[in-house]
């Protein structure tokens, strides 16, 4: 899609002043996000930077203390249905139904987003196939392995075909053939004019996918923009990411001198 027109839509996600505490914790500090449409957007920072809890508020599934969320245009907390209808999630820990096949899995969800049932069989044998489930398609859930489980994840997340993904490290588990595949079927879907929105921590992955890039750490948005212009000067989006989130410089183990194996 001509960036003209791609910038000319109205943002994906649309965050302001979002918070939430876990007792003590505070999960998210005062988010403020806007993530342009029609983007392959990367949410990137450290383990416990609030990916996960900024994502769920995102989505539906976790009430924020504060701030408000609109996916495009509508308010997710007070148009649940019109959200949900307008967005695929692979959430991280992804519950699936286990005792139903990939292929019972994806007629279930056709269902339930309201798809004519010759609809959701044309799609999901396409799917079952672009994603090489095929063979799989008879078999169990519960039997499938990691990388099998985040493709009908993701399958069943793109069924009623959504205007906005969302994915919770999509990648992880998940082989180079596999990921490969994802990544084309991503592709595809945003070069539509669709917005993927992951998070991820391999920052090869997401030099080499996003065109847009949100650092999170601590709780708060370090910075948002272009990949350009969050890499700014750094020689890579690694070491962009490292400077700011202050990990320059931390102890690598030195002080581990009891460690080495050899007697
Ligand atoms: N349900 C919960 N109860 C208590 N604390 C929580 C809960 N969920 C998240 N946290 C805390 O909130 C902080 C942010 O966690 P979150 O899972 O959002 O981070 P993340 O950026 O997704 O991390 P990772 O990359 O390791 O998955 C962490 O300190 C975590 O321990």
């Amino acid at each position: 899609m001509p960036d003209q027109v791609r910038d000319g839509l109205a943002p994906a996600v649309r965050v302001e002043g979002l918070w939430k505490r876990f007792g003590e914790q505070i999960a998210v500090a005062g988010v403020d996000l806007t993530l342009p449409a029609g983007r392959f957007i990367g949410l990137v920072g450290p383990n416990g930077a609030g990916k996960t809890t900024t994502l769920s508020m995102v989505t539906g599934l976790l009430r924020p203390d504060q701030g408000r969320v609109e996916v495009v245009g509508h308010d997710v907390w007070r148009d649940p249905a019109a959200v949900k209808e307008r967005i695929g999630v692979l959430p991280e820990g992804l519950r699936l139904f286990e005792r139903l096949s990939g292929r019972e899995l994806l007629a279930y969800t056709g269902r339930l987003r309201g798809l004519p049932g010759d609809e959701v069989d044309k799609r999901a044998a396409q799917l079952l196939d672009v994603l090489d489930l095929a063979g799989a398609q008879n078999k169990l859930v519960v039997d499938y392995s990691t990388g099998m489980r985040k493709k009908i994840g993701l399958a069943a997340a793109l069924l009623h075909n959504p205007e906005v993904l969302f994915l919770d490290e999509p990648f992880e588990g998940v082989d180079p053939v596999s990921a490969q595949t994802i990544r084309g079927v991503l592709e595809r879907y945003t070069s539509s004019g669709a917005t993927v929105v992951f998070s991820s921590h391999v920052m090869e992955l997401v030099e080499s996918l996003c065109d847009w890039v949100a650092v999170m750490a601590g709780g708060r948005i370090r910075a948002q923009g272009t990949l350009a212009e969050v890499r700014g000067e750094a020689p890579s989006l690694q070491a962009a990411f490292l400077e700011l989130v202050g990990a320059q410089g931390r102890d690598a183990g030195e002080s581990l001198d009891w460690l080495g194996g050899a007697r």
